[in-house]
């Protein structure tokens, strides 16, 4: 993996990622630690729900709550046990003061109105797959508010476009657990060692492909998609592509991104505004992929691009090779 500019520290793999945050922290002047501690305190609740996942069905926590969230979705219990675990270790934390997540209509207020950051989280990504055992994730996108410190934080805090995020990340529950996060320089991965409990840096600065021939996406919604979607996913097949779709957007985005591939989510009648949610979704892992030498759009510009007007908005999405988004965006 090559390095990229002075700044960015060459840190050994092996190293924790508190040791990591720590050097990293340092390398910049203005940095008074509110951000590191915030990381720390993701990767805190991240450790919990490793631990929650890989014995779900030991301690009955498979299956559905019964509710609704506000998407509509049913709610499984592992959606809201992660709902609560990050909320409580942000709130802890003291570094955020206030919070929006999947599985909560209204922005979450910490009480931390002292504090600089707000977090927008996708608890348990991957619903679907809790179940059955197939890897899921958390992601995560954090930014400085724009409400003055000591107020009350508002949806302003929110709203402030893809391009402000000042962090983005995930943590990909599957056959080993991983961090993943950026801080607007360098990707790098943490995977985490159960038996030490700490994250150690095994993927620096991650750097993906710039083409690919894996596709992603739900294919039993084919004769849904716009003309252009179905011509590019037809060019694939002729290529002989791999089609792999787990159905947990972590998954899907992590295996492309370190293996080269695209990921699609397109606008269906039913859904003409895509499936995937912009604030905790889609703008965290599209400010991780161009990061990373990827691509994040819409067939009408970057994702990042996006003007966010409401907490739970959603967006189509095709993100991954630049040289596979640029071959579908020539179709439209
Ligand atoms: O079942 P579909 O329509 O293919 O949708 C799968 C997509 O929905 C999601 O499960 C939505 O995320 P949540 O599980 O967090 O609600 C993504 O992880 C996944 O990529
Ligand atoms: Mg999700
Ligand atoms: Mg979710």
């Amino acid at each position: 993996m090559n390095s990229r500019s002075s700044h960015h520290l060459a840190l050994p793999v092996g190293t924790t990622l508190d040791r990591y945050i720590m050097n990293r922290q340092h390398a910049f002047a203005y940095a008074t630690g509110e951000l590191s501690q915030l990381l720390r305190d993701i990767a805190l609740a991240g450790k919990i729900i490793h631990r929650e996942v890989n014995r779900a069905g030991l301690i009955d926590l498979t299956g559905g709550m019964g509710v609704q969230n506000v998407q509509g979705e049913s709610q499984q219990k592992l959606d809201v046990i992660a709902d609560i675990r990050f909320n409580r270790a942000l709130k802890n934390g003291g570094e955020v003061c206030a919070i929006i997540s999947e599985e909560e209509e209204e922005i979450i207020l910490t009480g931390n109105n002292h504090a600089k950051y707000v977090v927008a989280i996708d608890p348990l990504d991957g619903s679907s797959n809790i179940d059955v055992n197939v890897s899921i994730g958390t992601i995560f996108s954090i930014y400085r508010r724009v409400t003055p410190i000591g107020s009350e934080p508002t949806i302003e805090d929110f709203l402030q476009g893809g391009h402000e995020q000042v962090a983005a990340g995930y943590i990909l529950y599957g056959s080993s657990t991983i961090l993943v996060y950026t801080t607007g320089h360098t990707v790098d991965g943490f995977t985490y060692d159960a038996s030490l409990g700490e994250f150690i840096l095994s993927h620096p600065d991650i750097k993906s492909p710039p083409d690919g021939t894996i596709y992603s996406c739900n294919d039993g919604n084919t004769d849904l998609y716009d003309e252009p979607v179905k011509a590019y996913l037809a060019d694939c097949r002729r290529k002989h592509y791999t089609a792999r779709y787990v159905g947990s957007l972590v998954a899907d985005f992590h295996r492309n991104l370190l293996k080269g591939g695209i990921y699609l989510y397109p606008p269906t009648p039913k859904n003409p505004d895509g499936k995937l949610r912009l604030l905790y979704e889609c703008y965290p892992l599209a400010f991780i992929a161009e990061r990373a030498g990827c691509k994040a759009v819409t067939q009408s510009g970057s994702v990042l691009d996006i003007p966010a007007h409401s907490l739970h908005q959603r967006t189509p999405i095709y993100m991954g090779a630049p040289a596979m988004v640029k071959n579908l965006l020539s179709l439209f």
